[in-house]
């Protein structure tokens, strides 16, 4: 899954406003709110104190990935509305560790190494699972209590790797998932060799090429292969358990 949340600035056909504001259900500042309106092509941002209202021929979304990890977060959504969809972003647990630790390395360069944070006792192979980069992997485990309180379909599971390997495929998912027309296709993504992720070719605006930022697609430190195969192993049985939740196999234990 995505690791925080923060403003999402795509520009898209059919969006036609991008709204920042402070969240209402679990009171977490600087949440994003999407609008989007099929019948425009306009783009604006604002900031409010508020939830946006939602007008005809809108959607509103909001992105914080801590939600699907914390515990008040399915209750209070549903309390909100019951017809909420749920877009959850998973990678392998074992790459998004190592892709969470990277990011705080570029905070704070001076760390511990990935390999002893992983492990309680390394030499029994205990791994550390208080530890929130290995924590928020256990998808099953954050899952069920969204079970709980909104129906499998009403979730949407989209798989990081495929956003990467075809994000077309993934974004016809998704439209097909909020009821929207299938305005994003492949020809509005191409492969940038330097960046070695798809970037968008128009970014709405200035139609000029757009990639995702510096802090989206960090070189990962090298981990001992070892670690990287107790791990596998550590994760195995929660992500078959989450294949079946989800009932699609995403192909990590491959
Ligand atoms: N098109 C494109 N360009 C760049 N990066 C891409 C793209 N699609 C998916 N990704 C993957 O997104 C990962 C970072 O997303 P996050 O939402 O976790 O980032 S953040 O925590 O909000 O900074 C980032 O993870 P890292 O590679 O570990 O940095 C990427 O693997």
């Amino acid at each position: 899954m995505l690791r925080k949340s923060g403003s999402w600035s795509y520009n898209l056909p059919g969006i036609s406003e991008l709204r920042l504001d402070a969240s209402p259900v679990l009171g977490v500042q600087k949440e994003t709110w999407l609008t989007l309106s099929p019948d425009s092509n306009m783009v604006s941002a604002s900031r409010r104190d508020l939830m946006p209202r939602t007008l005809e021929g809108q959607i509103t979304m909001e992105k914080t990935p801590s939600y699907f990890v914390t515990r008040e977060a399915p209750a209070r959504i549903s309390a909100m509305s019951k017809d909420t969809k749920l877009i959850v972003v998973v990678r392998d647990p074992v790459t998004r560790a190592i892709s969470d630790y990277t990011q705080t390395l570029s905070k704070r360069p001076d760390i511990p190494s990935f390999e002893s944070l992983t492990f309680r006792n390394r030499s029994a192979g205990l791994i550390d699972t208080s530890w929130s980069a290995i924590q928020i992997g256990l998808y099953a485990k954050h899952l069920e209590p969204w079970l709980r309180h909104f129906p499998l379909g009403q979730m949407l599971f989209v798989s990081g790797e495929r956003l990467v390997s075809d994000p077309a495929g993934e974004l016809r998912r998704v439209q097909d998932f909020l009821g929207l027309k299938r305005i994003i296709t492949d020809k509005h993504f191409y492969f940038n060799q330097t960046k070695g992720f798809p970037c968008l070719k128009k970014a709405e605006g200035s139609g000029k090429p757009h990639c995702l930022g510096k802090t989206k697609g960090r070189a990962h430190p090298a981990i001992a292969r070892e670690v990287l195969r107790q791990l596998r192993d550590f994760y195995r049985p929660f992500n078959r358990k989450f294949y079946q939740m989800t009932g699609r196999d995403f192909g990590w234990d491959g």
